[in-house]
């Protein structure tokens, strides 16, 4: 029997971001492995038009869940929905799910954040720093709490290379940017976030730095820990391999490959790509949510869920990998042929964004007006390279972070939770993981059915000689032209005619 998942077995659970990505695979794990714990809390608001119940019962029925309802017929009963908006004060939670939650409360798992790299930095302070605030003490008021858990991310100091698992200071205490977000009005905000935020690439990973620092400076007597994942990617082995579902990270640009948009992002092929699996990621965050409450460290300990220097891939691998299985496994309704490279400066960058990216959207949108339809490419392919831009610091630094805390957690393990809980990037097979990520890009996120192989293969060589005839034909008009020009150009053009019967 697993140790870890006895632990929270009658356990009351609270978890923010619990409709999230990472949360739901942490929802969906604790059901499967501790089936008798008591209860989740989870903070939920409307979103999309949907009722708290209506977002619950989407996440219970989805495909991630169909393993936990076998092991845990009773789930929706155990979990419990709680109104909850952390862009307010006390998070608009009702006076009596406040109680409840005060006095049931054993773990706290928090999850939730903006992740937007574009947040302004009034909404990333409310999110990342505030709210973190605000359940901090609120989690100072409940007699049963026995371990709070907070998820940053590791790249909260990427503005340094090598990066060790502590908390770092930041030249503005946390306290005084949340005071001056209370009057200082959104344009003098953007004034100041460049200076703000410094070598840091977006509010997100400032404000992520600073949260850390909230929970140091206001965890009082809490038995605290932080989770740092770095890319958080598809899952690796459960609940099955390659579930995603959302355009984050490595998934958004794996879709704009498969699908022809993206033929070529600025990189330094060498460079470490962290990914991280998501299941690995959620299995460290309850070992480490047990290990705090059972052995109670004497400080805050910060866990790296890394996977670079114990298991490195580079981009390079992960691109051609990527590639590779677009090839087998083609996505539907492609508006070209998937084939993308490395830029590696910004003329090589700027000269294909131009040529591979903008040119044939805006030829496609003259294409689209001759047909009588509304010309798109050109707006969704400048949101694309807007997305890139911002997405090619982390593709062109590399970092290293210190992993000992997370081995040691490992190692404290017994063999049985070292299976159950398995968080050992060693023996994650990065070819495997990859394609079957690509497959599960396809699959959850594109929502597109494998029996539809031969049928998107068969678009695949038509786009080719249509990009065959275009090219064949491009070419006869510039020689023809060339030959209207040019002496030469005619001299050449009648010695080979007869070569080949032209
Ligand atoms: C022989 C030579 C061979 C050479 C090798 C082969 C070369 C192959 C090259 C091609 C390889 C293919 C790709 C391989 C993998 C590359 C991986 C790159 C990884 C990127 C690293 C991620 C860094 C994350 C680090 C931090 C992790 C965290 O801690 S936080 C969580 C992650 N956060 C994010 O990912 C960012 C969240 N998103 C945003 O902040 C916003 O989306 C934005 C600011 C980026 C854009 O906001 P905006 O409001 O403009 O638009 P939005 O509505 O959000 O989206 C616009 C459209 O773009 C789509 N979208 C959204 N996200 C992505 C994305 N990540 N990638 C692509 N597209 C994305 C979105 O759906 C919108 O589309 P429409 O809805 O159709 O308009
Ligand atoms: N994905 C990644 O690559 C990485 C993520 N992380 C960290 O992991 C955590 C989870 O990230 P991830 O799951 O990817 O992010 P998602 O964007 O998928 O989920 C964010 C969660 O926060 C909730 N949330 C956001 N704003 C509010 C609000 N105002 N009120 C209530 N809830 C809110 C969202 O709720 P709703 O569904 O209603 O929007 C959602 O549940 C974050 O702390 C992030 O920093 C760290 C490293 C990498």
């Amino acid at each position: 029997m697993s140790m870890i998942a006895a632990f929270y077995s009658n356990k009351s659970i609270l978890i923010t971001g619990a409709t999230g990505f990472l949360g739901k695979v942490l929802m969906e794990k604790l059901f499967r492995t501790s089936p008798h714990l008591k209860v989740i809390y989870i903070l939920v608001r409307p979103k999309s038009g949907q009722t708290l119940q209506e977002r619950v019962f989407q996440i219970l029925n989805s495909k991630l869940f169909e393993k936990v309802k076998e092991v845990c017929p009773n789930v929706h009963e155990k979990i419990r929905p709680i109104s909850a908006d952390l862009n307010q004060r006390d998070f608009a939670i009702s006076k009596e799910d406040v109680q409840e939650l005060l006095s049931c409360t054993n773990i706290i798992f928090h999850c939730a954040a903006t992740v937007r790299f574009d947040a302004h930095l009034r909404e990333a302070v409310q999110l990342n720093v505030t709210a973190t605030q605000q359940l901090l003490l609120m989690a100072s008021q409940m007699p049963k709490l026995e371990a709070f858990i907070h998820i940053s991310t590791a790249f909260s100091n990427c503005n340094l290379s090598h990066i060790d698992e502590v908390i770092y200071p930041c030249p503005v205490e946390p306290r005084k940017i949340i005071d001056s977000m209370e009057w200082l009005d959104d344009s003098i905000i953007e004034e100041i976030t460049p200076k703000l935020i410094g070598d840091r690439p977006n509010t997100y990973t400032y404000t992520k730095a600073l949260g850390e620092i909230v929970v140091q400076q206001e965890s009082g007597n809490l038995n605290v820990a932080i989770v740092r994942p770095s890319i958080v990617g598809a899952t690796w082995q459960e609940p099955f391999p390659g579930w995603v579902d959302n355009l984050n990270g490595p998934s958004g640009l794996i879709i704009a490959t498969g699908k022809g948009f993206l033929r070529s992002i600025k990189a330094t092929p060498t460079a470490v790509a962290d990914v991280i699996p998501v299941d690995t990621v959620v299995n460290l965050t309850i070992a480490v949510g047990w290990y705090t409450a059972v052995h109670r460290p004497k400080s805050t300990l910060i866990y790296h869920s890394t996977s670079g220097n114990l298991n490195p891939c580079n981009w390079y691998k992960m691109g051609l990998q990527v590639l590779a299985t677009i090839e087998k496994i083609p996505f539907e309704s492609a508006f070209r042929r998937p084939n993308a490279d490395f830029t590696t400066n910004n003329f090589t960058t700027h000269y294909w964004n131009t040529v591979s990216h903008r040119v044939p959207a805006i030829i496609y949108d003259f294409y689209l007006r001759l047909t009588g339809r509304k010309p798109r490419m050109l707006k969704l392919m400048n949101r694309l390279l807007k997305t890139i831009s911002m997405l090619e610091y982390f593709i062109n630094h590399s970092w290293e972070w210190s992993t000992n805390n997370t081995e040691m957690l490992l190692s404290e393990l017994s063999p049985e939770d070292q299976r159950v809980f398995n968080f050992d990037v060693r023996q994650l097979n990065w070819l495997e993981y990859i394609e079957n990520y690509v497959l599960g890009v396809k699959k959850y996120l594109l929502k597109e059915d494998l029996a539809g192989i031969p049928k998107a293969k068969q678009h695949l060589r038509r786009l080719r000689n249509i990009h065959y005839l275009f090219n064949t034909a491009l070419f006869l008009i510039i020689w023809r032209l060339l030959i209207a020009r040019s002496q030469m150009a005619r001299n050449v053009w009648f010695f080979i005619c007869p070569l080949f019967k032209l």
